[in-house]
């Protein structure tokens, strides 16, 4: 029977700190109330680790790089036990409160104790308003007769073998050259006895605003295992704010330490976090901490390493003179403080002023205090395209350099009416040898920081060294070391670099970086090809007739597919190809066939990849684009003068008459429709106008407006039916409401009411076999993430000006225009846009890359998502690596165009997750999550 108050006695102990909160804030203006975002965190089904292992790491790795946060399920702990566990846990906190400061209740091995609140605080905010039984998992000789420790004991070492799990999974992410080694550093340095279990308990607080459960800290360990129940509370600070984890009652959340940060290098956060007490119930969590033994070397696995190696005693003994000189923690960095304090600030401007002055310096003289044992050693540095080389004095590095030497003509003399420096054409091209493997990364929206994309590129675990540098605001050099690395990226044409779309193009020593070279990686394959024939050789020899052979796809060079050979070869896709090639000798020779995937298409106009001259943007925003106000009324929308086009008809049918569509304008993009728009007197171009199956009732938004078309036409015989285009709408089969504001044209744009689409269909659409999670990429929007700091002054990309401010609805334009493709639709993906997201999912070999847009909207939100999916040809098979963006809904209040044309794989070869949709009509985000996979 338990008598005695089991709460600690915080209102008496803490009486002048609660007294004494200082006066009331100045007013603020009057403002909505800012609701508490609330997110769920990525979520990673562990079992997949058996029939997807590579798949289900990198989903880890990622969301440590990108949240430092995520919840695991299938995690192997049987939710029977939890349940003993938390009603273990809280029969401990009901004991009474004399009881438990003994420290007697449990028989664990020394260390073990109870704690409450923070006897160093002073000032509330240092204040936690909980209490916790703290647990080393030190072995302790003599068995137990407590039922209470007997089921900790069972807990730790599940969670325990769980942490060794994870900390493999993630530390296998740097195995480089090193083989397992990162794994064994593990084993060997984070033994049980060095780890902890803490049991929280978060008591009702009766003062609940600014009072803390948990003060905001990062965990000082390798990686942390939390099991909450369902009150709520833990909060993260992503992007300067503090965010709401959403109970999950069969997850356990995972996050990184301050030691997986600084062995990572950065690649791994440790996020601040806190619990926010809570007036009305206890909250209970359960917190395992992988730590290492005291004299393990914390020593970054990549160079240069931001952090110099420290022990972990040595950090335990720095956070401990912080927390005696500043009330807290300091941990690595300084900037998390910042935000942090920043975030909070927001109440009062007059803090906002009093932090920006008084925060930095405190911290700089705790730096400077702190001598030169700062752990923050210097920023990511690169080692710059030419490889760390030192300056030298002229005679030095000239002296003996054969690239000087071994090129004769170079002469001061002029040139056209200039002055100029002449060395021939073989030098030029000498110089660029070093450059071979060299690419340039267009960020044409907007850019992260350096050290963010020098992180990217760090986590897809390049075979050799690379330099990432700036070319200019926009574009960065990317210099790799060897033709694999170079294949595998050029391969991918682009990624989603922390939030920001960049587009991979081919170095050239003529570069001119307005313009974008036509010279690019495609997979060509030949179907059939003889078995005999799939050597190196042949291979090569063929990809040779096409451009420059990079390599074959693995199931080439091992021969496991003898159905098609593949090639990776650099062609200029201006030029045109032959589909056919005669192969061997006059006699036993043969013609084999050629196929040319996701040949991307090029601008000669703009020069650019991605759409063909007569869909320009800069040249279709040459002529005027037209606003409808009310579609109803008028349902022909043209997007441009020069091609009509039939507007996403809000199930109003189109007509369209007397004009004659040539083969250009059509560009391929031609299927059959027969629902009811007219089309009298269309003449269509001879040619390839292929008619879909009736299954096919797809529409194709895309090639409506971007082709400028607007129609999805059929051909029987001269006759031409059209329909109307309702994105998403038909093709989803859904019976659409008449939206009621209708639609807006401009030229490259369209917004489409949005009721018109259920974002839940999308998720049908892709069908059982269609993998799936969910992640959440509110932080694209977190441009703050980046660390401006490590460029040059002045020149920061982050930026309003450069990156359209926080809202990207406001500036973005599209930059991506590009008919559809066709492609052999299988599965369950009906609807045609629908299907191109799917695609991915059912290997349609032949078809490779194409945009979809799509328009989604609430009440809150309207825009417009460009999906661009295309094959990921340098894997076994098709992976989506790209997908739309999103926007938190909450961000989002009137009418928003963005374009979003790529999303892309972190890691190599794995599932793409992308947020299709913003938030629709749930309050639960999960709906709206899906992710792509192959
Ligand atoms: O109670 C929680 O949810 C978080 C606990 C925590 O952050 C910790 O123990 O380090
Ligand atoms: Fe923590």
């Amino acid at each position: 029977m338990v008598s005695g108050d089991p709460n600690p006695p915080f209102l008496r102990t803490y009486k002048l700190l609660l007294d004494d909160r200082g006066p009331p804030p100045p007013p603020l203006p009057p403002s909505p109330p800012e609701k508490d975002a609330v997110i769920n965190l990525p979520l990673i089904e562990l079992s997949r680790l058996i029939l997807e292992p590579e798949e289900c790491k990198a989903e880890i790795r990622l969301a440590a790089a990108e949240w430092g946060f995520f919840q695991v399920v299938g995690h192997g702990v049987p939710p029977e036990l939890l349940d003993r566990l938390r009603k273990v846990q809280a029969n401990l906190f009901r004991q009474p409160f004399a009881e438990k400061e003994k420290g007697k209740l449990l028989d664990f091995a020394a260390g073990y104790c109870y704690t409450w609140g923070t006897p160093t605080a002073t000032s509330l905010s240092q204040l936690s308003w909980s209490e916790a039984y703290h647990i080393p998992m030190t072995p302790s000789a003599a068995p137990t007769k407590l039922r209470a420790r007997r089921v900790i004991d069972e807990y730790a070492t599940r969670v325990a073998q769980l942490s060794y799990e994870l900390a493999g999974i993630l530390a296998e992410g740097f195995e480089g050259k090193e083989g397992r080694r990162n794994i064994d550093y593990m084993e060997e340095h984070c033994k049980p006895s060095s780890c902890y279990l803490r049991l929280n308990r978060y008591p009702p607080c009766p003062i609940p605003k600014g009072v803390f459960g948990l003060v905001p800290h990062t965990d000082t360990d390798f990686l942390t295992i939390v099991y909450q129940d369902q009150v709520g509370g833990l909060q993260l600070l992503k992007g300067g704010r503090w965010i709401t984890v959403k109970p999950n009652s069969s997850a356990l959340i995972v996050n990184i330490g301050d030691l997986f940060q600084a062995w990572s290098n950065d690649v791994y956060r440790s996020v601040r976090h806190r619990v926010m007490a809570n007036s009305e119930i206890e909250r209970f969590s359960i917190a395992f901490q992988l730590c290492p033994s005291y004299e393990t070397i914390i020593h970054s696995k990549k160079s240069p390493s931001i952090y110099r190696s420290f022990t972990f005693m040595e950090y335990k003994q720095q956070i401990k003179e912080d927390v005696k000189l500043f009330g807290h923690k300091i941990g690595l960095s300084s900037q998390n403080h910042l935000l942090e304090e920043l975030a909070n600030a927001s109440v009062s401007s007059a803090r906002v002023f009093a932090l920006l002055g008084l925060l930095p310096s405190r911290l700089l003289s705790r730096r400077l205090l702190a001598g030169g044992t700062s752990l923050m050693a210097k920023k990511m540095l690169d080692p710059g395209f030419l490889a760390g080389k030192q300056p030298k004095s002229f005679k030095d590095a000239l002296s003996g350099s054969v690239e000087s030497n071994d090129f004769l003509d170079f002469r001061i003399s002029s040139n056209r009416g200039m002055p100029s420096l002449w060395f021939s054409e073989e030098e030029f091209l000498h110089l660029a040898k070093p450059f071979e493997f060299a690419l340039v990364g267009k960020f044409p929206l907007k850019r992260p920081s350096l050290d963010f994309i020098r992180r990217f590129f760090f986590i897809l675990k390049l075979s050799g060294e690379f330099s990432v540098t700036l070319l200019d605001q926009a574009n960065i050099l990317i210099k790799l070391a060897n033709d694999l690395d170079y294949a595998r990226v050029s391969a991918h044409r682009s990624y989603f670099v922390y939030g920001c779309f960049i587009k991979v193009i081919k170095w050239s020593p003529v570069l001119d970086l307005s313009e974008e070279s036509p010279i690019v990686p495609v997979w060509l394959s030949f179907p059939r090809l003889y078995p005999h024939l799939f050597s190196s050789r042949i291979l090569f020899g063929l990809g040779s007739i096409f451009g420059r052979p990079i390599h074959t796809d693995n199931a080439t060079a091992s021969g496991s597919r003898p159905s098609v050979a593949r090639v990776l070869v650099e062609i200029d896709v201006t030029k045109s190809f032959p589909d056919s090639v005669w192969l061997g000798p006059e006699k036993l020779g043969y013609v084999q066939k050629v196929i040319f995937e996701g040949m991307p298409s090029f601008c000669l106009f703009c020069k650019s990849l991605g759409h063909k001259k007569m869909e320009c943007p800069k040249l279709l925003s040459k002529s005027s684009s037209v606003v409808i106000p009310n579609a109803l009324d008028n349902p022909l929308v043209p997007v441009s003068t020069e091609v009509p086009f039939i507007s996403p008809g809000c199930g109003i049918s189109a007509k369209l008459s007397d004009v004659a569509l040539d083969r250009d304008v059509l560009d391929g993009e031609i299927i059959v429709n027969n629902i009811f728009a007219d089309v009298e007197g269309v003449v269509l171009p001879d040619g390839d106008c292929r008619a879909a199956s009736p299954d096919q009732a797809f529409v194709s938004p895309n090639a409506a407006v971007l082709n400028g078309v607007g129609v999805d036409v059929a051909r029987e015989g001269d006759s031409v039916n059209a329909r109307d285009v309702v994105p998403g709408a038909i093709s989803s089969g859904l019976n659409l409401e008449v939206p009621q504001k209708c639609i807006t044209v401009s030229n490259n744009l369209i917004e489409v009411p949005v009721n018109a689409v259920d974002t839940r269909f999308v998720g049908n659409s892709f069908g059982d076999s269609s993998g799936l999670d969910i992640r959440n990429h509110v932080n694209w929007l977190d441009s703050s993430e980046g660390d401006p700091g490590s460029e040059s002054d002045g020149n920061d990309l982050l930026s309003p000006d450069f990156c359209g401010e926080s809202d990207p609805g406001c500036d973005f334009t599209l930059v991506n225009v590009r008919p559809i493709s066709f492609v052999g639709n299988r599965g369950r993906a009906r609807g045609r846009d629908w299907a191109m997201m799917g695609w991915g999912s059912h290997h349609c070999t032949s078809l490779v890359e194409t945009i979809a847009v799509v328009s989604f909207g609430t009440e809150q939100i309207q825009k417009i998502v460009q999906i661009h999916i295309a094959k990921c040809p340098d894997t076994d098979g098709i992976s989506t690596d790209s997908g739309p963006l999103c926007l938190p809904s909450q961000t989002l209040t009137e009418s928003h165009r963005i374009q979003a044309p790529y999303v892309s794989l972190c890691a190599h070869g794995t599932k793409t997750d992308v947020l299709i949709a913003p938030k629709q009509n749930s309050s639960d985000p999960e709906q709206n999550r899906y992710q792509i996979s192959d």
